[in-house]
């Protein structure tokens, strides 16, 4: 079935380098500068610079160009999904299967990504793409596993065999929250690692927090319907690990600035910075504890300084571990 990919950022412009290798691929994005140069030099110097992409990626600046795909993957960032999927609505084919890319809570409603789309594009059958993968690991054909969950296991069978490639190892799994809520919490507690490296509060500082908030990750997850097991794979535990460990990712790098001080403003996108305060709404609606989610929602708006939030958390009473 045919793929389109809407989204010429580093995630999606990665997702179609993989899925190209099969049969060419639509790339729908918003910068004709950009399109141009993976038409004519099959580089995307904006977003994955340097990487030669494949012959079967077609950059279109139109959304009428999507209209025959079978398969659209939606990877633009998570507050911008609602307005895309209007974008769309128009254009796409009677029952494509919508591929959710994008890891983040809509900050208004409290809804993940599938919520949004159902919600958006009635009809249309819905299956989430997450785990833990860098788009220029990808992009380069590094190994990399992902999870695509479906309510609808052999839908999700079918898109994971077409999706995978050579070194893309696609996992299919039926659980849709328990994908998306993995993907958006992580995002949240990599930059509490960021910060805590910034501070420099050590290595075992470090260990402890992304225990402590895969904890929090799990709890809040599994209020929300997660599936348990869902939680400790790639799209969860498997996701928190890759992205609290350094500066490839954008959400360790901001809560690395966040902790030294730095400018803010330059920072490529980090779905965290979106999704920490109505994650933090979401686990107190549902009486979870969540002090590092918490933490971070209240640095982000400017309520809590970074070192009363570490002080806060280091002043919790001492209790039972589990
Ligand atoms: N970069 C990565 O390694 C990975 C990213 N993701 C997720 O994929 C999503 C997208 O991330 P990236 O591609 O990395 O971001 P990016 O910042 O590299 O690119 C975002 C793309 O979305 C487009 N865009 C922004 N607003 C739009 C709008 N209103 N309508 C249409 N297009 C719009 C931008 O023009 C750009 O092409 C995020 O939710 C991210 O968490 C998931 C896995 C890996
Ligand atoms: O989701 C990702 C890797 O799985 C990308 O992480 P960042 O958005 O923090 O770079």
């Amino acid at each position: 079935m045919s793929v389109a990919v809407v989204g010429g950022g580093a995630w999606g412009t990665a997702l179609a380098t993989v899925a190209a290798r099969e049969e060419p691929v639509r790339l729908l994005l918003r910068d004709a500068a950009i399109a141009d140069a993976i038409n004519r030099r099959r580089e995307n110097p904006a977003y994955l610079p340097g990487i030669v992409l494949p012959v079967g990626i077609e950059a279109v600046l139109k959304p009428t160009a999507i209209g025959g795909a079978g398969i659209v993957l939606l990877v633009t960032p998570a507050q911008t999904l609602r307005a895309v999927c209007r974008m769309l609505a128009p254009h796409l084919s009677a029952g494509a299967a919508l591929v959710l890319c994008s890891k983040g809570i809509e900050r208004d409603t409290g809804l993940f990504a599938s919520a949004v789309v159902e919600a958006e594009l009635p009809g249309y059958p819905v299956a989430v793409l997450s785990g833990p993968s860098f788009a220029s690991d990808v992009a380069a054909g590094l190994p990399t596993a992902v999870t695509l969950a479906a309510r609808d296991a052999a839908l999700a069978d079918a898109l994971a065999r077409r999706l995978a490639g050579p070194a893309f190892r696609v996992y299919a799994g039926t659980d849709v929250l328990g994908v998306e809520a993995g993907g958006a919490l992580k995002n949240v507690l990599a930059i509490a690692a960021g910060a805590s490296a910034g501070l420099g509060l050590g290595a075992s500082a470090q260990a402890a927090l992304v225990t402590r908030g895969f904890v929090e990750l799990t709890r809040l997850g599994e209020a929300l319907g997660a599936d348990p097991r869902t939680l400790v794979g790639l799209s969860g535990l498997g996701d928190l690990v890759l992205t609290c460990s350094g500066t490839q990712s954008r959400n360790f790098a901001y809560g690395l600035a966040l902790g030294r001080g730095e400018d803010l403003s330059t920072l490529k996108l980090a779905e965290g910075v979106f999704s920490a305060g109505v994650a933090a709404r979401l686990a107190t609606e549902r009486g979870i504890e969540a002090p590092i989610i918490q933490a971070v929602a209240g640095i982000l708006d400017g309520t809590l300084p970074v070192a009363d939030a570490v002080a806060a958390l280091l002043a919790r009473p001492l209790k039972r571990e589990f």
